[in-house]
């Protein structure tokens, strides 16, 4: 078990096995062997993800200490949508608390595209910021995809890039970044030791930000997929055969626990507000799984929220650092090459470049070339 994480996320390593078993070492867990139905470990994202973040302020506070930068994070944001301001200010905050730089736009809903894309360039030219996030959905007038593709590859943080995505799905190829929800569900997954290879998992929703990615994923890890969407004829008993389920549909508690087979492993993606008078705000977030219906079926569940949305920022934090990592350390080593000399390190490669051997291969091949120069112009 990683370091750190709740009981229940150790619980959690029940098995996604057709066959229900009662987990081991379990303060939540109690279906009985004899029983076709279990209570369902709850795991809990909120820990994982407060883990992963404790990791990156780490590994941000060795790049500080080392070389002087930090990763830096630009969030763009078009118009005033309350919900993605809401995301946009807990990403902010998220950064700081880790010790990544923010960085923003905040253009009014009236921008025009080139406006945004604009915005865009000038943060992908900007040497300080490694990671680009443009928050979804846009404006309707905006061409999403020509903003997304707009975003320079290298500093694709949400990993929405066509080449990202283009990768994802290839054999033995590897985006630079893939998208940080579906990535999330995998870390659940793996944290909480369910096992991936040849079980059968099914994803509701094939959107280009969480159900389509999930499922070349879960591909990648050698899961059987089957991609449900609104099409999709009989669902209930697709649902029904699978060792791993991702609802993504953003339809409240569309999974019921009739459609669960007794031990599967449920990782919840929706976020969908319901009227509630009771709460504050006037209402409360539901996933697109009747959790109190199918946390008595599956061996494993995420509520909503404190799942996979916390994991969603975590993972775009983590993207962010291997980016800036990447650019950090390239900057340094191409000025350490530039410092010695652009002579030697053209002719050397860099490893080569150490110790008294750099001097001996410098020299011959400064020999060997003075011979070939000779050699040519005597053959003329
Ligand atoms: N927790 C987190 O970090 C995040 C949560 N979310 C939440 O996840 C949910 C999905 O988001 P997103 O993928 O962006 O949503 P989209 O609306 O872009 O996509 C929804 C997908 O679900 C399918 N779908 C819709 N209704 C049904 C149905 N009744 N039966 C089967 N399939 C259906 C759609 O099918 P079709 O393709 O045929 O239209 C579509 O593929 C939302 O609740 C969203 O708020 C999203 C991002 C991050
Ligand atoms: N370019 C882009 N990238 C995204 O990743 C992206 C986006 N656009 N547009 C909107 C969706 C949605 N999304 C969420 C992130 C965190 C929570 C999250 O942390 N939710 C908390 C609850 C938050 C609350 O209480 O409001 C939880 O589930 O516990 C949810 C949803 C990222 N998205």
């Amino acid at each position: 078990m990683p370091e750190g994480i709740s009981t229940n996320i150790s619980a959690a390593a029940a098995s996604a096995s057709p066959t229900p078993s009662a987990p081991t070492g379990s303060a939540t867990a109690s279906a009985s062997p004899a029983s076709p139905f279990m209570k369902a470990n709850i795991i809990d994202g909120k820990a994982v993800a407060a883990k992963i973040r404790e990791e990156i302020a780490a590994k941000v506070a060795e790049l500080k200490a080392k070389y002087n930068r930090v990763p830096g994070l630009a969030v763009v944001i078009v118009g005033d949508r309350k919900d993605s301001q809401t995301y946009v200010r807990m990403k902010r905050k998220a950064c700081e608390e880790v010790g990544i730089a923010p960085f923003g736009a905040d253009l009014p809903a009236t921008a025009t595209q080139e406006e945004v894309l604009e915005a865009v360039r000038g943060f992908n030219d900007n040497p300080d910021v490694h990671g680009i996030l443009v928050q979804l959905p846009l404006p309707k007038h905006i061409d999403e995809q020509a903003v997304l593709g707009a975003i320079s590859v290298e500093k694709d943080v949400d990993g929405f890039h066509p080449l990202n995505i283009g990768r994802l799905a290839m054999k033995g190829r590897e985006p630079l970044f893939a998208p940080c929800t579906p990535v999330g569900c995998m870390e659940l997954l793996e944290r909480c030791n369910i096992p991936i290879k040849g079980k059968r998992a099914v994803v509701v929703g094939r959107s280009n930000i969480v159900g389509m990615p999930a499922a070349l994923l879960l591909n990648k890890r050698d899961a059987t997929v089957t991609i449900c969407h609104s099409a999709t004829k009989d669902m209930e008993s697709i649902v029904r055969q699978a060792d791993i389920i991702i609802a993504a549909a953003g339809q409240a508690q569309l999974v019921r626990g009739s459609w669960v087979k007794p031990g599967a492993a449920i990782i919840d993606v929706g976020t969908n507000p319901v009227d509630d008078p009771s709460k504050a705000a006037g209402y409360r977030l539901v996933g697109d799984v009747h959790f109190e219906e199918c946390k008595e079926v599956a061996g494993a569940i995420t509520p909503v929220p404190g799942g996979v949305g916390p994991m969603t920022i975590a993972i775009l934090l983590r993207n962010t650092l291997d980016s800036g990592e990447r650019f950090i350390t390239r900057d340094v080593k191409s000025k350490e090459s530039s410092r010695k000399g652009p002579l030697l390190s053209r002719l050397v490669p860099e490893r080569e470049q150490l110790g008294p051997w750099s001097v001996v291969a410098a020299g011959s091949l400064l020999a060997g070339a003075a011979l070939q120069r000779a050699l040519g112009s005597r053959r003329q």
